[in-house]
């Protein structure tokens, strides 16, 4: 009788359950469920408003996943629970919150409704900037060693800025919180009822490394008096390696997901991470984009190495035995998404309905037909700051070049262009550094469904790219994560490495870089760098200061 196992990916607007055959890796059956409160970047549910910067989630919409997609993809394979042999899940991250020692969010008291601190911070939650300033300055001057894991900064998205915003603007939240918790340990937690932090976002997010634990108490205390004994107080020096079984589904949750109780539950793991064997890396050099509302660059390599400006390498972080290296971009399908609620006209979204095509694919129809170079255009990608390689999320967006002649097709195509300038300077940033990006292999929403985006990032890059053929690759891992924590005995597999040789797929397709195109796009990189390096590295300043004049005369 075949063997299934469920992944369950919890991504920035949707989760996404697919249901897999152990065996073959099939994907049976897959579920999407829109999180109710999506991101709340404006007001809470019951009209609050934010601040510029905030990004939050509803921890009950997690909840809603699990009792909807679930029973929904067993429907839909028409398969009995009992032949369900694990789940495994996969977040964005740090996406993290407040709880009660029994797990319940402080947003879920009543007294904390209305206040935005105690609610879900989003992985793009920007507001913790000058937290991260700070700490990267005290961090500096105290000569941390761990900096150089995270490429010397520690970005805003990451742990400890969230928590010190809090501390200051909300100490009152930072006191009733018994725990901060990533949002991926917590919903390992309510389906197991056992606390159980994975080394991955520990490692990425949260400044912890298996050799040398967290930064010394005296680091956090430099941060702010409160902080000193944070870990020992808020978060848990018990960390577990991913790959391991975190627990069992209990009677309750198995009750709302349709399961059964005592099905093995992984410990949690990151949406881009997770993604890596997915598509049959096993090996240094191979790096993996996750292409979304943001990238991720994913690369394993098999020495420690100092490369500026990345998020971070952990030594077991993928996958045991090597060390994972992770750099990103904040902004990809995110400004894509922005373009088409702002700057396209109304006669093209008419244009899309005649001919029965979405707006996305509209576009993209148009863009096609232009030549690299054609549209006069050049864009900064930081509509929502810039993770890798200058980690500022004050940075902002920019495009260069427009005329009254300029088309919406041909902006769109320059966003797409700017996030591939942005890709190949994260690649040329590793190589420089000693960790060499032999090959490149794609997946997420947007690798899937917008081939005019993998064939300039080809051109642009100058390198063939392979595709995963799981239209749900971090879900995908995921559920071969749930398969390894089953075990063999269970009909699973008893580590990562026998499931991926097993459940891993790639398309039988690939984009190849187009010669003379690379050629055009060669000269444009070189502009593009240019104002990288303007804007990014000090020279010129505006954007912060259009900034700061921004939020002066919002507090009027
Ligand atoms: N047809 C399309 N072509 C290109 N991009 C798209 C298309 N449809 C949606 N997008 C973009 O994909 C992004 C979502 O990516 P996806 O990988 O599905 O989700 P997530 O980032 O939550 O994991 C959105 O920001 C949107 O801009
Ligand atoms: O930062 C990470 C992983 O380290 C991601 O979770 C974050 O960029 C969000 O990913 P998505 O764009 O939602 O796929």
């Amino acid at each position: 009788m075949a063997k299934f196992s469920i992944g369950i990916d919890f991504g920035t607007q949707s989760g996404r359950a697919v249901l897999v055959n152990v065996e073959t890796g099939e994907e049976v059956a897959t579920s999407v469920k829109e999180y109710t409160h999506g991101v709340m970047d404006e007001s809470l549910p019951d009209g609050t408003k934010l601040p510029h910067d905030w990004a939050l989630q509803h921890p009950q919409d997690y909840i809603e996943v699990l009792a909807t997609t679930v029973p929904d993809v067993l429907k839909k394979a028409g398969i009995s629970k009992d032949d369900v042999i694990g789940i495994g899940i996969d977040f964005t991250a740090c996406t993290m919150l407040p709880i009660k020692k029994d797990g319940t969010p402080l947003c879920m008291l009543d007294k904390f409704k209305s206040h935005p601190h105690a609610y879900v911070k989003l992985w793009k939650h920007h507001a913790a900037q000058k937290y991260a300033n700070r700490l990267n300055q005290i961090a500096q001057e105290r000569g941390e060693k761990f900096l150089q894991r995270y490429g010397g900064k520690i970005s805003s998205e990451w742990l400890f800025p969230k928590i010190m915003q809090i501390l200051e603007e909300a100490p009152e939240i930072y006191e009733e919180a018994d725990k901060f918790i990533e949002a991926a340990d917590w919903v390992v937690f309510k389906m197991t009822g056992v606390e159980k932090r994975n080394s991955c976002t520990a490692g990425y997010k949260a400044i912890w490394s298996k050799r040398e634990g967290y930064p010394s108490k005296e680091f956090f205390k430099a941060l702010h008096p409160r902080l000193e004994n944070v870990v020992d107080e808020k978060l848990s020096r018990d960390i577990y390696p991913i790959g391991q079984k975190a627990g069992e589904l209990t009677e309750e949750m198995a009750k709302l997901m349709g399961l059964n109780p005592g099905t093995a539950v992984a410990i949690a793991n990151v949406d881009a991470h997770v993604s890596v064997p997915a598509v049959g890396i096993t090996d240094i050099g191979k790096m993996l984009m996750i292409i979304g509302t943001s990238t991720c660059h994913m690369l394993l390599w098999n020495e420690e190495k100092m490369v500026p400006g990345i998020c971070g390498y952990v030594e077991d972080g993928i996958l045991p035995g090597f060390y994972g290296y992770e750099a990103g971009q904040s902004c990809v399908g995110d400004h894509f998404e922005w373009f088409v609620e702002n700057c396209v006209p109304p006669t093209y979204y008419d244009e899309a309905k005649q001919k029965g095509l979405n707006i996305y694919q509209l576009l993209k129809e148009k863009a096609k037909a232009l030549k690299p170079g054609q549209s006069g255009l050049l864009a900064l990608d930081w509509w929502n700051g810039n993770r890798s390689i200058l980690v500022d999320a004050d940075l902002t967006g920019m495009m260069l070049g427009m005329t009254l002649t300029t088309k919406p097709e041909e902006m769109y195509r320059a966003l797409i262009e700017a996030t591939a300038y942005g890709t190949k300077i994260i690649i040329d940033n590793f190589n420089e550094h000693g960790v060499e990006v032999r090959e490149l292999y794609a997946c997420g929403g947007i690798a899937e469904k917008d081939e005019l985006l993998m064939q300039i990032y080809a051109d642009v890059t100058g390198l063939e790219i392979k595709v995963s053929a799981s239209p749900q690759t971090p879900a995908l891992g995921s559920a071969m994560f749930g398969a390894v924590a089953a075990g063999k005995e269970r009909g699973g597999y008893d580590s990562i490495f026998e499931a991926a040789k097993k459940m891993a797929k790639l398309k039988d397709y690939s984009y190849k870089p187009n010669p003379q195109n690379h050629e055009v796009y060669k000269k444009l990189y070189k502009e593009y760098k240019i104002l990288h390096d303007y804007f990014g590295r000090g020279a010129n300043d505006v954007m912060k200061r259009l900034k700061e004049i921004k939020e002066e005369v919002s507090r009027i």
